[in-house]
């Protein structure tokens, strides 16, 4: 009898952006190996999420993979309680996931085939250590960009180096691979070194290095400074890091956002079929993303002033907003808005035929795919700027969480394919109307110096991104290559 492929066993946390980046990533692998003569099977591990939005997300992301025709089980690992205890959603998170620890153990051990990768979620590193028992390879599968994993890399180092909080370091955080950082640019979980958050994620930054490899959802032309720090052991001095596969862009399917050709457009596109090219600004914040009324005040200022075409996803608060009880994972997702009562008296009116409002999901790489669509005020999650890149659309990044003050940081400073946007993070990270209206014409105006080198480098990425996953000669799909080898020669059966 045959041996059966090795399997590809996927722990990712149960968000959209976290699950639905590995899977389309591991897909990859999958096919690509197919290409190689190197058969593999994908089985996923399925955690019963913490809240029963995550749950039903979930279960529509399995429903539509179990159709796909490919290779892929699922596993519905038992459930466990969640920490009752938790202070902060990262720690929350890890926690969490770090409970089915024997449960994973078990899926693993009996998984009655060689296992090619136990393929942990940045948040489930820890679980480097099941792999090592079982005598099976690890890798992490970084969903975010490859400065995070450098930073997370450094993060014990810093741990040891830094004994102030970073905002009253005096001067600039010095990352590997990056320029000089503010401290005002470090993502949202290490802000307080006092947390459990910060503490786990040291911890997790140092399980990375414990790990078989790392799978990065981004492109050596896209990140040079942060891969080639880690490649070259400039982030644990000393130690050498796992090797890092940068295997993207892998744009992930998830939302509702794909359509039919024989169904009609969606609104937003259609509205922007009849505007002329690069003439539209696209304002959407991730799928987390709200605005306080008063900050719509100020956003709905800035538009009007700034006389540009607009195309504005707009939600509103969620519905534990009010009473200040939010999900214990931080996925508590916005509400449709209630334009009537968000939007000024008038706004709608005075903007007709040069700006839409959308009060709900939008079909965001659609819209980012429309010729119409010259620039992109968005929250800098990963995912919307591979999106973003993708196509070729410089950016205004409005960071709100998780890591995306890093990510604007690196967006503005190193890779130059967006404009700056004065964000106060002191207050909520209020933005003024005039701010706002600065930055839209900066990223808009055909005459500003400023949006022209924007618009340049994110054409370049442009060119880059596909490049990079090309066959024959694209750097992440070479990288998918040796990963595909290294799975191959790794797999080992479980040891029981
Ligand atoms: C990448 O670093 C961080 C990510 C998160 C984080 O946590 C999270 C938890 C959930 O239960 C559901 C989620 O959807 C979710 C999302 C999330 O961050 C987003 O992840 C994307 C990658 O898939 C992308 O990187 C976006 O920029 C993130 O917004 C939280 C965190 O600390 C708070 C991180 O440092
Ligand atoms: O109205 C929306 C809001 C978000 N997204 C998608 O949701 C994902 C958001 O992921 P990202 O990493 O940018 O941020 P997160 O929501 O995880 O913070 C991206 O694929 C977006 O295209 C979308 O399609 N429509």
């Amino acid at each position: 009898m045959a041996t059966p492929a090795p399997a590809l066993v996927l722990l990712p946390e149960w968000g959209s952006g976290h699950l639905m980046s590995m899977l389309e990533s591991c897909k990859r692998v999958l096919l690509a190996g197919a290409g190689g003569g190197r058969e593999f099977s994908i089985t996923l591990l399925v955690m019963r999420p913490p809240t029963d939005e995550a749950g039903s997300e979930v279960e529509a992301h399995v429903r539509r993979e179990a159709a796909s025709g490919l290779d892929i089980r699922f596993h519905r690992l038992p459930a466990v309680d969640p920490p009752a205890d938790a202070a902060g959603v990262e720690e929350f998170i890890a926690r969490y996931i770090h409970l089915h620890a024997p449960h994973v153990r078990d899926a693993v051990a009996g998984m009655g085939r060689p296992v090619a990768a136990l393929v942990l979620d940045m948040f489930a590193a820890p679980m480097v250590d099941v792999a090592r028992d079982l005598g099976v390879p690890s890798y992490v599968f970084m969903s975010s960009t490859g400065a995070m994993l450098a930073l997370m890399l450094h993060l014990p180092v810093l741990h040891d180096r830094v004994a102030v909080e970073f905002h009253e370091v005096d001067g600039e955080v010095d990352v590997p691979g990056l320029p000089p950082l503010p401290p005002a640019s470090m993502p949202c979980p290490v802000v307080d070194k006092k947390s459990p958050n910060y503490t786990w994620f040291v911890r997790l930054g140092d399980r990375f290095m414990d790990a078989t490899g790392i799978i990065a959802n981004t492109a050596d032309e896209l990140e040079p400074g942060p891969l080639a720090a880690i490649a070259d052991g400039r982030c644990v001095p000393g130690r050498a890091a796992p090797p890092v596969y940068p295997i993207g862009p892998v744009l992930s399917l998830g939302g509702n956002d794909k359509r039919d050709s024989s169904e009609p457009p969606h609104e937003g596109i259609a509205w922007l079929d009849g505007q002329p090219p690069a003439s539209v600004v696209f304002l959407c914040f991730g799928s987390m993303g709200w605005f306080e009324a008063a900050q719509v005040v100020e956003i709905t200022a800035a538009l009007e002033r700034s006389g540009h075409r607009f195309l504005w996803v707009l939600r509103g608060p969620p519905p534990a907003a009010e009473s200040g009880t939010g999900a214990p994972d931080g996925s508590e997702h916005p509400t449709d808005a209630n334009l009537d009562e968000l939007l000024p008296e008038g706004f709608l009116e005075r903007t007709k035929g040069r700006g839409m409002v959308w009060p709900t999901w939008a079909p965001q790489k659609e819209i980012l795919a429309h010729p119409a669509i010259g620039g992109f005020v968005t929250h800098g999650g990963w995912n919307s700027t591979l999106e973003s890149l993708w196509h070729g659309v410089p950016m205004a990044p409005w960071p709100l969480y998780a890591e995306q003050h890093l990510n604007a940081f690196e967006l503005v400073r190193d890779m130059g394919v967006a404009v700056p946007l004065g964000v106060d993070r002191e207050r909520d990270n209020f933005v003024e109307a005039a701010e706002l209206e600065r930055a839209v014409r900066s990223l808009m105006d055909d005459a500003s110096e400023e949006g022209k080198k924007a618009r340049e480098k994110a054409a370049e990425m442009k060119a880059v991104c596909r490049s990079a996953v090309a066959a024959g000669g694209g750097s992440s799909h070479a990288a998918l290559q040796r990963l595909s080898e290294a799975l191959h020669q790794g797999a080992a059966l479980p040891k029981k």
